[in-house]
Formats: C-alpha cells, sequence, structure tokens
C-alpha cells in the first residue's frame, strides 16, 4: 500500500484514533471500540485500538513534531513517521515474518496504522522478569543478515541501492544518535543524566583521551558509511517476543549506516540485562550474544556465497574481511550504547529498576567500565567470548 497525503497534521487522541479507525474501515461496522493510548516510548503516540467482542486490535502510532521524552522545545521532524513506514515495509519485503503488517500510512497525519502485536511482549519487560526468549538471538541474527545482506551493494542492483539509500536519508533522527550515543556522553552536556555518587566514575570518562579517541572512530563510521540499510535503533525495548515469535518494531531511526550498528545495540542491551541479574542467571544473555553472531555470520555468509550481485564477491578473503569488520565495529557500537543508557539522556529499565541503590550504582559502574573497555580493545576480541571475558574483568 503507497502512504497518502490526505489530512492535515493534529496530534491524535483516544477518541480522534477510534474515528480515524472507523474512518479506515479496520472495522466491522458497529464494533464496539475501546481505544488507550499505550506509548511508554520517548518519542511518538501509540494508540490500541480493540473491538471488545471479537478482542480484534491495531495499532496507530503517531509522530508528535517535537520529542516527547523531553517536550515541545525539541522540535523533531514528522517525517520519521513515512521513515518508519517504509522501513517496515521494507523489512517486510525480505523478512515479513520479523515485523507487524503496516495496514494504511498518512504522512501529512504523521501515522502508522500497524498489526497488534499485543500477544506478545517487549522484549525487554519480559528480560527483566527473567524470561529467556529461546528463539530470540536466532531470529534477530537471521533479520540483521537479511538486511544487511539484501540491502547492501553485494545483494542488490548497485544503482538501485543508491536510490533506496536516498529515500532513507534521515539527518534528524542520525543527528540524535550523533549526539545521544557517540558524543554527549563522552563529554560535560547537559543532555547527560546520572546520579550524584557516579559522577567520578563519569568525570574520569570524560577525561579519558584514549576512550575519545576509540569513540571519534566509531562516531565516523557512523557518519560516513552508508554500507546498509539499518533499524539503527535495535534495543530490547524495539523488539516484541515470545517464546516462538519475533517481531521488531519502532524502525523511525532506519537510514543507511555501518553494517555492525544494529548488531552493536542488540549485543549492549543484552549485556545491560546481563548487568542487572544476578551472576547465575547471566548465562542466556551471554549465550543470545553468541547466537546472534553465529546465525548472522552464517545466514550473512551463506547469501554472500550464492546471491552475490558483485564481481569482486568471490575474491578469497573478502567476506572473512567483511564479517571481521562487522564484528570489531558491533564490539564498540556495543560500548557505545552500554555507556549512554547508563549515563545519557535515555536510559534502561533494566539498570534503573534496580532498587536497591547500592546495587544499582554497582551495576552502573560496572556498566561504564564494561562499555569503555568494549570500545578500546574492540580490535583485539576474537569472538563473542569476549564479553563474557571482559564482562568478568570489569565487575571490580
Ligand atoms: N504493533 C504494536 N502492537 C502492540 N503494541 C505496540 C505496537 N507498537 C508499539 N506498541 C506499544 O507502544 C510502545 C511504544 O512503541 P514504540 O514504537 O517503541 O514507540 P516510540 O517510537 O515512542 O519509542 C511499545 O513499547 C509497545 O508497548
Ligand atoms: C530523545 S530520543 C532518545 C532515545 O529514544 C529513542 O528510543 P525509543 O524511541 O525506542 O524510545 C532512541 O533510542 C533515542 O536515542
Amino acid at each position: 500500500m503507497t502512504i497518502v497525503q490526505s489530512s492535515v497534521y493534529e496530534p491524535l487522541t483516544e477518541q480522534k484514533a477510534t474515528a480515524l479507525a472507523v474512518r479506515l474501515g479496520l472495522f466491522r461496522d458497529g464494533a464496539p471500540l475501546a481505544c488507550r493510548e499505550i506509548g511508554d516510548g520517548n518519542l511518538n503516540l501509540v494508540f490500541h485500538i480493540v473491538d471488545q467482542e471479537t478482542k480484534q486490535g491495531v495499532i496507530i502510532k503517531q509522530a508528535l513534531p517535537y520529542a516527547k521524552v523531553v517536550g515541545e522545545s525539541w522540535p523533531l521532524t514528522l517525517k520519521r513517521a513515512v521513515i518508519e513506514s517504509n522501513a517496515l515495509r521494507t523489512f517486510a519485503s525480505y523478512v515479513p515474518q520479523y515485523v507487524p503488517k503496516v495496514y494504511y500510512s498518512d504522512e501529512s497525519l504523521a501515522i502508522t496504522v500497524m498489526e497488534d502485536l499485543s500477544r506478545l511482549q517487549i522484549a525487554r519487560k519480559g528480560l527483566i522478569e527473567g524470561k529467556t526468549y529461546p528463539l530470540l538471538s536466532q531470529h534477530i541474527g537471521e533479520f540483521v543478515a537479511k538486511m544487511a545482506f539484501y540491502t547492501s551493494d553485494f545483494g542488490m542492483n548497485q544503482q538501485e541501492k543508491k536510490k533506496l539509500a536516498q529515500s532513507f536519508v534521515n539527518p534528524e533522527l542520525c543527528k540524535i544518535t550523533e549526539d545521544l550515543v557517540f558524543t554527549d556522553p563522552f563529554f560535560d552536556r547537559d543532555t547527560n543524566n546520572f546520579e550524584d555518587e557516579l559522577r567520578p566514575d563519569v568525570e574520569t570518562l570524560w577525561g579519558d583521551d584514549r576512550l575519545h579517541l576509540e569513540t571519534a572512530k566509531l562516531k565516523r563510521k557512523f557518519l560516513t558509511e552508508a554500507d546498509v540499510l539499518l533499524h539503527g535503533d535495535l534495543h530490547t525495548g524495539s523488539i516484541f517476543a515470545s517464546d516462538d515469535e519475533t517481531k521488531v518494531i519502532d524502525p523511525e531511526f532506519a537510514f543507511y549506516g555501518p553494517i555492525g550498528f544494529d548488531l552493536g545495540q542488540f549485543f549492549a542491551n543484552l549485556l545491560l540485562n546481563a548487568l542487572s541479574r544476578p551472576e547465575l542467571e547471566r548465562q542466556p544473555l551471554f549465550e543470545h550474544v553468541d547466537r546472534t553472531w553465529n546465525v548472522f555470520a552464517s545466514v550473512f555468509s551463506e547469501l554472500w556465497r550464492t546471491e552475490s550481485v558483485e564481481t569482486y564477491a568471490h575474491t578469497p578473503g573478502l567476506l572473512e574481511d567483511v564479517l571481521r569488520q562487522t564484528f570489531v565495529d558491533a564490539v564498540g557500537f556495543a560500548g557505545c550504547e552500554v555507556i549512554r543508557r547508563t549515563i545519557g539522556l535515555a536510559h534502561v529499565a533494566d539498570l534503573d529498576g534496580i532498587e536497591q541503590k547500592e546495587a544499582r550504582l554497582a551495576a552502573k559502574r560496572h556498566a561504564l567500565r564494561l562499555g569503555r573497555r568494549l570500545i578500546i580493545e574492540r580490535a583485539e576480541l576474537t569472538g563473542t567470548d569476549g564479553f563474557r571475558r571482559l564482562f568478568a574483568e570489569t565487575k571490580q
């Protein structure tokens, strides 16, 4: 379905969202509808509309002209809704099993109408409750590998790739990541947010020249490498899961960027959950990191060998080089994400939800040490075991 431009923008209310759902014919005539705004993310409104008899629902997600978490003082483009619905549709053309169906979108209203995934649970929430989601890493590894390969110069016509990349130019949302992930947490900036007790640890980080140099290299990659179409914000709060299903949502940060970025964000959020757990309960998170990488590497390699459109694809050593660089970058990006989710603007419930203050501060100090080592030592890691080693070595 194409994106339509039919109305003048206004933020929806629960009543208006219901009226819109009726107007769009999303429910049978006369269905008794209930609507609730359930958005718990940093940026947008999310309306859940349900037929109370059949229990069937839909989701209407609407962008606000500002960042919800900060308010109207932080204006933000409504175009992100178009990026989000186009990204969901592009993902659906390669991996429909891993994204919600998009029923309708309207650029002027900045809305995406999509499949209701309430039968699943946001993975971050489940992981915090101690769930393990046995297929999560199998599915995410496959999702990232297929999207990376098929949207790259090796998986699609190279002229078409340039056009696709153009349609995902996303400067304002990329700027959020450039600032909040790669810059602000490493300097004394107003956006940072951390407990007073962490100030000495944070100031040490701010004065770390080696860390600045290595983070700068990672930021440069993010700014300059238009390699593959990325989700752009692949944290565990952007993933719905159950024991047998996984669905990726919220790709409003989608853009053409470095292949290791989505992997790094996902690894980091698994590690952040591990940091919040007692030692004996961390193993499933490390296993998810292992499996994500293994599945990614094997699916990506198979596609490269069998479906590549680039003459040089079969040059001995090239695939190995791409995989190695992707891994090293992913480790570094993971380090940046771990640090920014600990002291930057947007935190995670995994760490902030640790009730006992000393335990919370200890976990956050551990996160800062771990994030720093991941960034600085990324090229020395020879495999995902390195995550376990650095996690253990940064405990104290
Ligand atoms: N397709 C969906 N089905 C059911 N609930 C959804 C769906 N999309 C989003 N939600 C709910 O809305 C919340 C916020 O959605 P999200 O896309 O992450 O918004 P934001 O862009 O503001 O971060 C999710 O955590 C989830 O609870
Ligand atoms: C001011 S945006 C902060 C932060 O929020 C986004 O996450 P989400 O939309 O999933 O809540 C993204 O991670 C941004 O860095």
